[in-house]
């Protein structure tokens, strides 16, 4: 381990984060009675230009009126390309009540952009004596924005989360797929007559979670565009997993009882993990540092890894 120790993300779950255009307002209840851990209300790309004011007036209303329970309640701002953003940060933080808990901001391309979001912020909670600070996830999903990855993961102390974004990071990387996620048909290796199905998304989640947890925070799988494809969104959900990452969008209701029990360490992953750390203790009442177990090898670093999904699953089941 480095000098710096690596720190520690918020202790909250974050398996499932339910998205919902601002403006269909009939949603809004549906989303607070799911079993998402994370709401997303959206002002951006679900949202039609025309009704980007109403949107936001519709979040802002539903920030006091509906009972949010105690998932994280968060409001996806638009772009900082575009004229809405600093009127959704505006109003947002002037007028919603103190359960909004965070900010999403999109197509994050640079540490700056975190800066003048923060910026904007601060001085509004300032004015405004906002007792709860709000804080911040980010969407990478530009060349841009992983470019520059690490320095967005550390942009700002209020930076919790950062997710990919599937769908416009393939646009602004020029690749060929019009699908949002999940297995690309032309993606593969031909092996004699056989095809083998590579994954495009993998380098890019791979520096997220590198990134995220250099720098404390949480990394997130984006959305998986067919929600009729189970199969397809459970194994991408299990290869984010396996990566690191702690839970996935879910773009439709469907997706969310998916997303909750990948992202929960299983009962039979727990109980190896307690397993190995008997094991890992009777080891170190030996005098060693290293030991059998099931015919293989585990050691100092075992108790970490296993550390890693006993505290996952406990952490879940205290929320
Ligand atoms: C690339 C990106 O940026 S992804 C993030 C931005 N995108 C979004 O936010 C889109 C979120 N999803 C949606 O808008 C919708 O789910 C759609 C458009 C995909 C499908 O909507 P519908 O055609 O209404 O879906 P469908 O008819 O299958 O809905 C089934 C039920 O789930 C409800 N439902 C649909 N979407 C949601 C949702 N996001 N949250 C909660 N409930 C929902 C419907 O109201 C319906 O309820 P009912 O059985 O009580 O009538
Ligand atoms: O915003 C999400 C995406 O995939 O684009
Ligand atoms: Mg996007």
């Amino acid at each position: 381990m480095s000098f710096r120790l690596q720190p520690t993300p918020v202790a909250r779950p974050n398996r499932c984060q339910l998205f919902g255009p601002g403006s269909r307002v009939a949603l809004f209840e549906k989303m607070a009675a799911s079993a998402a851990d994370v709401i997303n209300l959206d002002l951006e790309d679900s949202v039609a230009p025309s009704d980007k004011d109403s949107a936001r007036e519709n979040i802002i209303q539903a920030t006091h009126d509906v009972d949010w329970g105690s998932k994280t309640l968060s409001v996806r701002i638009n772009g900082l390309d575009t004229p809405y953003w600093y009127r959704d940060v505006v109003d947002l933080l002037e007028r919603a009540s103190d359960r909004l808990d965070q900010i999403m901001i999109p197509k994050v391309g640079c540490a700056s952009d975190v800066y003048a979001v923060d910026a904007l912020a601060t001085a509004i909670e300032t004015a405004k004596g906002r007792r709860k600070p709000i804080t911040f996830e980010v969407i990478i999903e530009s060349a841009a924005g992983l470019a520059h990855v690490e320095e967005i993961a550390a942009s700002s102390p209020r930076l919790v989360a950062m997710s990919l974004g599937a769908a416009d990071f393939a646009a602004s990387m020029g690749m060929q797929t019009t699908g949002i996620g999940g297995t690309q048909e032309n993606y593969y290796m031909q092996h004699g007559e056989s095809k083998h199905w590579s994954d495009p998304w993998h380098w890019a989640q791979a520096a997220i979670v590198a990134a995220c947890r250099t720098h404390g925070v949480l990394p997130v799988d984006g959305p998986f565009g067919d929600f009729s494809d189970d199969a397809g969104f459970r194994a991408q959900a299990r290869r984010s997993a396996t990566l690191g990452m702690v839970g996935k969008w879910a773009i439709h209701p469907k997706q969310i009882a998916l997303a909750n029990e990948v992202f929960t360490p299983s009962e039979e992953a727990v109980a190896e993990a307690r397993d190995i750390l008997a094991a890992m203790q009777q080891a170190k009442e030996n005098g060693e540092g290293a030991t059998v177990y099931k015919g293989r090898l585990v050691d100092i670093a075992s108790i970490k890894q296993a550390e890693v999904i006993v505290r996952q699953y406990e952490m879940i089941n205290s929320a």
